[in-house]
């Protein structure tokens, strides 16, 4: 029997394969509805056994926020890292790095042979010491992060995570190694910094994006704004209120019918793909910002620079030299989009150096009074705020008000 490997490969295959037309919509569709049914199978934990495989790395989730570093192998994520926390760790092949390796053997048996073949390159640098074997030192960079490691830096009054990822391997999505356990961290995420090296060919970014893709994560990307409702009959009726230059009726039965739903209201808001209809009948999509770290910019010309500069959510950075380290700081601080609250306690002034950090999804007054007490709601009569969320100062407000970045906030009980 195929696995389910061959069958993803097999349908990719003809996908690539298909004319891309009006005729074949439907039947493009429909491919596109099994392969995001094969890649759910992939993401589910196995139905026996230990349970470790789809699952992410075990790091305690701290902080307000939590950022994770995924790229290929040697582009500079470890280097980045340090730098940006300023804590010092080994980046290169080192101690450190052989207690990681150690320490992933003795937590993965299967890894084994990924321990004997890094063994193979400390030797091997041995040998480059002596002169022996250059090729082996070059290759002794590979893979040197072989678990997911932590730094946390405060910025604006905000505790953010960031996580190394350890080098992506093309075909993650598949199933293949550790690239799964790094996907499945990924989503945990509030944020994706995806390193690119300046030298690389830019097809690096296109083969991360298409594994993140693989897993459910959307880029940069709002949820399709259509609605789709199941219904007990009446076949499957499709409207939009926009001009839809992607889907028709056909294609979308097609996509419906793989999914064996057979009635269903379609309501289009948007111009619509066939993937993004897919991505809302599958549910469990995760919507993320994701910045580029254009890493090594100290190794091109000052012309290949300014075009890297213009590309969007681009952030061109030198972790070696430090250079725009601060650029990036303050790009991951907007694509966050966190909201801090000063709290006001009654005829004190505010504490300016404590905020109460919010994300900018969750930030109603009733939000902010979960994170100060769980039983701040039951005394809760209204709340003062000074800021930009309201005209007048300070407003009186309910606890469905949503609040603004650097807002003031007194909360007034019940007597
Ligand atoms: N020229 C240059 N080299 C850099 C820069 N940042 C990192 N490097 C070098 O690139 C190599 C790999 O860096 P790492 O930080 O180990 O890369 P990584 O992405 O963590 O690699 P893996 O852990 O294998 O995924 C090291 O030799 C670094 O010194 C940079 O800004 N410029
Ligand atoms: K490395
Ligand atoms: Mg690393």
């Amino acid at each position: 029997m195929a696995t389910v490997m061959q069958k993803i490969k097999d349908i990719e295959d003809e996908m690539a394969k298909t004319q891309k037309n009006k005729a074949t919509a439907h039947h493009l569709g429909l491919l596109k509805a099994k392969l995001a049914k094969l890649r759910r199978d992939l993401l589910a934990p196995p139905s026996k056994g230990g349970g470790g495989a789809g699952e992410g790395f075990d790091v305690t989730k701290s902080g307000d926020a939590r950022v994770g570093l995924v790229g290929f192998p040697s582009v500079g994520k470890s280097t980045l890292l340090n730098k940006l926390t300023g804590t010092f760790s080994e980046a290169e092949l080192g101690d450190n790095d052989l207690c990681l390796v150690l320490g992933w053997a003795a937590l993965a048996p299967s890894y084994t042979l990924t321990f004997v073949w890094v063994g193979l390159n400390l030797v091997g640098l041995g040998a480059t010491t002596l002169g022996l074997g250059p090729q082996r030192y070059v290759a002794s960079y590979e893979f040197t992060t072989l678990t997911c490691i932590p730094g946390v830096i405060v910025y604006r009054g905000a505790k953010i995570q960031l996580l190394d990822l350890p080098g992506i391997i093309e075909g993650a999505k598949d199933g293949k190694g550790r690239g799964r356990q790094v996907i499945s961290t990924a989503r945990t995420c509030n944020c994706i910094l995806i390193v690119l090296d300046a030298i690389k060919p830019i097809t690096h970014k296109r083969l991360i994006e298409k594994e993140l893709e693989g897993f459910g994560i959307r880029l940069n990307k709002e949820p399709p704004n259509l609605s789709f409702r199941k219904k007990e009959k009446g076949g499957i009726n499709f409207t939009s209120t926009v001009a839809n230059t992607h889907l028709d009726l056909e294609t979308v039965k097609a996509i419906c019918s793989e999914y064996r739903i057979h009635n269903a209201d379609v309501n289009l808001r948007c111009d619509a793909t066939a993937d993004d209809l897919i991505d809302v009948i599958e549910g469990s999509r995760i919507y993320m910002p994701c910045i580029y770290a254009v890493n090594k910019i100290d190794q091109i010309t000052l012309e290949e620079l300014e075009i890297l500069d213009k590309l969007p959510h681009y952030c061109p950075v030198s972790a070696h030299l430090e250079w725009n380290l601060d650029g990036l700081l303050d790009k991951i601080w907007e694509y966050l989009a966190l909201t801090r609250i000063y709290t006001k306690p009654k005829g004190m002034n505010p504490d300016y150096e404590d905020p109460v950090i919010l994300s900018s999804k969750k930030k109603t007054v009733e939000d902010f009074c979960e994170r100060i007490h769980k039983d701040m709601l039951k005394q809760f009569k209204f709340a003062l705020v000074w800021g930009s969320s309201v005209k007048h100062k300070p407003q009186r407000v309910g606890k469905e008000h949503e609040l603004e970045d650097e807002d003031v906030v007194q909360i007034i009980k019940k007597v």
